[in-house]
């Protein structure tokens, strides 16, 4: 039987619904996302957490005329179906398919780009005064979590709007809960606003404040916008929701059905797409529980990936040595160079995508003062489906040029082991990076052996190219080697792309006319790099080829699509040394 849903293609068709059947389309568009999402995995929860204002802001806003930003962008998946693209919603996530998160590119209606938390209150404060820059009359509307709107960044942005007179509309999705529950102060606060107990934290910033809302109730969302509308100055819509609303599953585990994978939608089963090898996530999560067993002076440091960094069992070990500071990357980073400097060592988890929000605190109060800091940089590389906004490929590069700053790659998981152990003796700020996904062990063998800061190992020695890698590609280097079974090749294991084993590279230049270099990072700045000037000032007068991504930024596929598309996969490799 056709639905409501069949005949909406665009905000017009859905704006010729009448009101009292939106809760219907709700109902429609709750089944159409979780009969995709359990085949097409993406992130659940959010999206049917917005349904009902989701439906409502399009409904009520001439969008794409009105501007709309949806924060973080995760919960998109309605805004996207609604504005034109449900037919391709099926490829959501996947190669040359749909984005995850809004895109410019792909739609007039994704008004601003977002994958990164916590921009969408700059953001529309900036398109707000250029768009009356250039007399325009359209509204502006950005939607922000409650975890979000906790970031630096959105207080930065509050401080700003709250002090100009311009028709903004931040709508607050509060459902007390990020990935992880929520942290921090600002929820002890909005549990009181909710309560009744407090006036508002924002009416005293400048905004005018309506709240809390049933944010999945149609009527009071209307009636809330409405009364908002003729207010034309800064506001705040404080809206009560619960993530993974109208599915008993995710209401039930909100955590679990954040982006739950592939599932099915009658049992509520999630399938484990885990395999029997154990993942980088495991060595570190069970690495760390055992060094701060050893070692009292060590704490680690979250900001908002709990789960996704697997700290939760050693956080249940160690609650006061494992700390979730919420999504603040920049705080993170200085607050670790604060414990270093009074002697604790911080273990700072954070993805590489992520880390680029705290650049200058990892320059300016981490290396400038040379702390002891330990960068565990999670989802190094290429990450999949969550696509360019996360992909972790610059930070080889951009950590590199820092002074006192060492930059390590594990090959495999017994490197990583020594790397995480040995870094706790480090007397510079050391940053060890390393992939989403899985080892080539079953089991963990927790041993660890010292490394010495900055030394390169000989695996195989050649006679006429020398294969240089830096990370778990060399992992892959092995067993095309294994399977080559040609003299020809040799291999070198840099575990540091900074500081340099100058000496053996010095050792491989006298040995080898050929070099090539592996990074799983962009090539510009990267490890190839490093190479290429030592090479240039030792006067080595070979060939250097070095293999990485280029110097673009890559969407959304597989990990192996990813490679495949750039060259550093097993076959590509194969044609690269079968060609010289
Ligand atoms: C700068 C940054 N740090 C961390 C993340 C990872 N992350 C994505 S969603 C999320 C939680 C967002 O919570 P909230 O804003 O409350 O939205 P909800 O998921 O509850 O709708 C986090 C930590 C991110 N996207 N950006
Ligand atoms: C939206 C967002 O930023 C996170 O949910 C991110 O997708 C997490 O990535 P992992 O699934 O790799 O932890
Ligand atoms: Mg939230």
């Amino acid at each position: 039987m056709e639905g409501l849903l069949d005949h909406i293609n665009s905000t017009k068709d859905l704006r010729e619904i009448p009101r009292i059947q939106l809760p219907k389309l709700a109902n429609e568009l709750r089944d159409f996302i979780l009969d995709t999402l359990a085949v097409k995995p993406g992130h659940l929860g959010a999206s049917l957490g917005v349904i009902e204002l989701t439906i409502a802001l399009h409904y009520f806003y001439n969008t794409p005329v009105d501007q709309l930003i949806w924060d973080v962008g995760h919960q998109c998946y309605p805004h996207k179906i609604l504005t034109g693209r449900k037919n391709q919603f099926d490829s959501l996530r996947q190669k040359g398919g749909i984005s995850g998160f809004p895109s410019i590119i792909e739609s007039e209606f994704d008004a601003f780009g977002t994958g990164h938390s916590s921009t969408s209150i700059s953001a529309i404060t900036g398109m707000a005064i250029a768009d009356r820059l250039q007399g325009k009359t359209n509204q502006h509307i950005a939607v922000i979590g409650d975890a979000s709107i906790a970031s630096g960044m959105a207080f930065e942005g509050l401080n700003h709007l709250g002090s100009t007179d311009l028709d903004v509309l931040i709508i607050l999705n509060d459902n007390s809960i990020g990935i992880d529950p929520s942290v921090g102060a600002l929820k002890e606060h909005f549990f009181e606003l909710e309560t009744g107990l407090n006036h508002s934290f924002f009416e005293d910033l400048g905004f005018h404040y309506k709240g809390v809302v049933d944010g999945h109730d149609f009527d009071s969302l209307f009636q809330s916008l409405e009364e908002l509308k003729s207010y034309p100055k800064p506001k705040i819509l404080h809206i009560k929701t619960v993530k993974g609303k109208g599915y008993a599953n995710a209401e039930a585990d909100q955590v679990k059905w954040h982006a739950p994978g592939l599932f099915n939608k009658e049992t509520g089963e999630i399938s484990s797409s885990k395999g029997t090898k154990i993942s980088y996530q495991t060595v570190f999560g069970e690495t760390i529980s055992q060094l701060m067993r050893n070692n009292p002076k060590m704490v680690a440091i979250t900001p908002a990936m709990l789960t996704g960094s697997n700290l939760i069992q050693t956080q249940k070990e160690f609650p006061e040595r494992v700390l979730d500071i919420g999504i603040a990357e920049q705080h993170a980073v200085t607050l670790a160079a604060g414990m270093a400097k009074q002697g604790v060592i911080p273990y700072l988890a954070i993805y590489s995508t992520f880390l680029q929000r705290a650049y200058d605190q990892v320059i300016h109060d981490v290396a400038l003062q040379n702390l002891p800091v330990v960068f565990c940089i999670d989802r190094a590389g290429f990450v999949g489906s969550d696509g360019a906004t996360h992909h972790g490929i610059l930070d080889i590069a951009f950590l590199r040029s820092i002074p006192n700053m060492v930059v390590a790659a594990p090959m495999n998981e017994q490197d990583f082991q020594n790397l995480l152990y040995s870094a706790q003796f480090a007397t510079s700020p050391i940053s060890i990076r390393f992939p989403k996904g899985n080892t080539e062990v079953e089991a963990l063998n927790l041993n660890f052996q010292s490394i010495e800061i900055g030394k390169a190992e000989e695996l195989n020695s050649g006679t006429e190219v020398a294969i240089l890698t830096f990370g778990t590609i060399g992992t892959r280097i092995q067993k095309i080697l294994n399977e080559l079974y040609s003299a020809k090749f040799g291999h070198y294991k840099f575990l540091f792309a900074k500081p340099l084993d100058t000496e053996m590279l010095r050792q491989i230049f006298t040995q080898y006319q050929t070099i090539i270099t592996l990074e799983d990072g962009v090539l510009k700045g990267g490890f190839g790099d490093a190479v290429l000037e030592f090479a240039n000032d030792a006067n080595f007068k070979g060939n250097i080829i070095r293999k990485g991504y280029p110097d673009e930024f890559l969407e959304h596929a597989t990990v192996e699509e990813l490679e495949e598309m750039v060259g550093l996969d097993e076959e590509s490799i194969y044609s690269l040394l079968n060609s010289l």
